[in-house]
């Protein structure tokens, strides 16, 4: 359940680095778990322990070459879990890597199967690995709308606006306005964003979701606090802000695929609260099992620096509208 470290219980924590390994066709490579070893018979991203002193790279290097005979070229930081399991507490630690050379084979003796990245199973992998395959599904940004003025086509034309240059990740964020309003927008919002092979989240309003069609919703730290269990299936997103450790524990009890932390910077959005820091986000996505987006203050410079500190990218509402 909810595996969420505190400071202490991170000493002890068997580092594993691992790589998704992805192929030209969008592929990524799985190895499956010898019998007789700590889970079994799951399919895994191949690595392996890092060793006292190893450099988290070298270790990558090192792993993938023993295990499946590649030598890789770039890996960028995709995320870190940290996952308690019974007995043994790891902190799964995944690059991403679209850069290797040699063709994968297996030097251990375990199965070894190219699986499209949209199809990959979670009944089949370890627990662990389920918010890694939540990461590799996730885009870099995340657009959060602002609320829609006394216009619907002009915040239409905004949307198409964003979407236009990339964007593929929308939360409909529309508070203020009554069903008779929303739910024309949101059908419209949704055939716009699926149009753009996009997926559309809406704010709160988790009651909508499956009688419109809608990709998910996005929870308020309120709701953290009132729900408890996850308010849609698996097969939505279900997603929440957060502001502190507290919340990341709520929102991780009730099973959240991804976290918006904010605020990160000063935002004009909500001028009376006090901006977290980079710092902050780090220690957040550090503690989180989630995928986590830097929300706050963000433009589209600020990619980079979130995955860097270990966060998936940046959520925004005026950098990216
Ligand atoms: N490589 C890898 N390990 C994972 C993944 N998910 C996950 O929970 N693990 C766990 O992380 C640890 C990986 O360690 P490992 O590959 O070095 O070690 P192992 O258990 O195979 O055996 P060993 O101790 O004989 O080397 C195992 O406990 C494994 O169950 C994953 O996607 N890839
Ligand atoms: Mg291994």
């Amino acid at each position: 359940m909810n595996a969420t470290l505190d400071a202490e219980s991170t000493t002890g924590m068997i580092h594993v680095v691992a790589a998704a390994l992805v192929d030209a066709e969008g592929r990524v490579l799985l190895a499956q778990r010898p019998p007789g070893k700590h889970l079994a018979g799951y399919w895994e991203f191949p690595g392996g322990k890092v060793e006292p002193g190893e450099d988290p790279i070298d270790a990558l290097r090192r792993e993938i070459r023993e295990e499946i005979g590649v030598d890789i070229g770039d890996a960028t930081r995709l995320i870190a879990v940290p996952w308690r399991y019974p007995g043994k507490t790891i902190l799964l630690d995944v690059y991403r890597v679209d850069d290797f050379h040699g063709v994968p084979h297996s030097c251990e003796g375990q199965p070894l199967k190219w699986m499209p990245l949209l199809s990959l199973d979670p009944d089949e992998m370890p627990a662990a690995d389920h918010p890694v395959i939540h990461a590799l599904h996730l885009p870099p940004t995340y657009l959060v709308t602002p609320e829609p003025g006394d216009d619907d086509a002009a915040f239409l034309d905004r949307l198409d606006a964003a979407l236009d240059r990339g964007v593929r990740l929308v939360q409909l964020r529309a508070k203020a306005l009554d069903e008779a309003r929303l739910i024309p927008l949101a059908r419209e919002a949704l055939r716009r964003v699926r149009a753009a092979g996009g997926q559309l989240l809406i704010n709160s309003r988790f009651d909508l979701v499956e009688e419109l069609g809608l990709d998910g919703v996005h929870l308020t730290a309120a709701q953290l606090r009132r729900l408890d269990e996850r308010p849609l299936s698996r097969q939505r997103w279900v997603a929440a802000s957060c502001h502190d450790a507290e919340e990341l524990a709520l929102a991780q009890k009730l099973d959240v695929d991804f976290i918006a932390f904010a605020p990160v910077a000063a935002t004009a959005s909500h001028p009376g609260a006090m901006p977290a820091g980079w710092n902050a986000f780090e220690r957040f996505c550090a503690a989180s099992t989630a995928p986590v987006y830097a929300l706050g203050g963000m433009r589209q410079e600020d990619v980079e620096r979130a995955r860097a500190l270990g966060g998936q990218g940046i959520a925004g509402i005026s950098g990216l509208w």
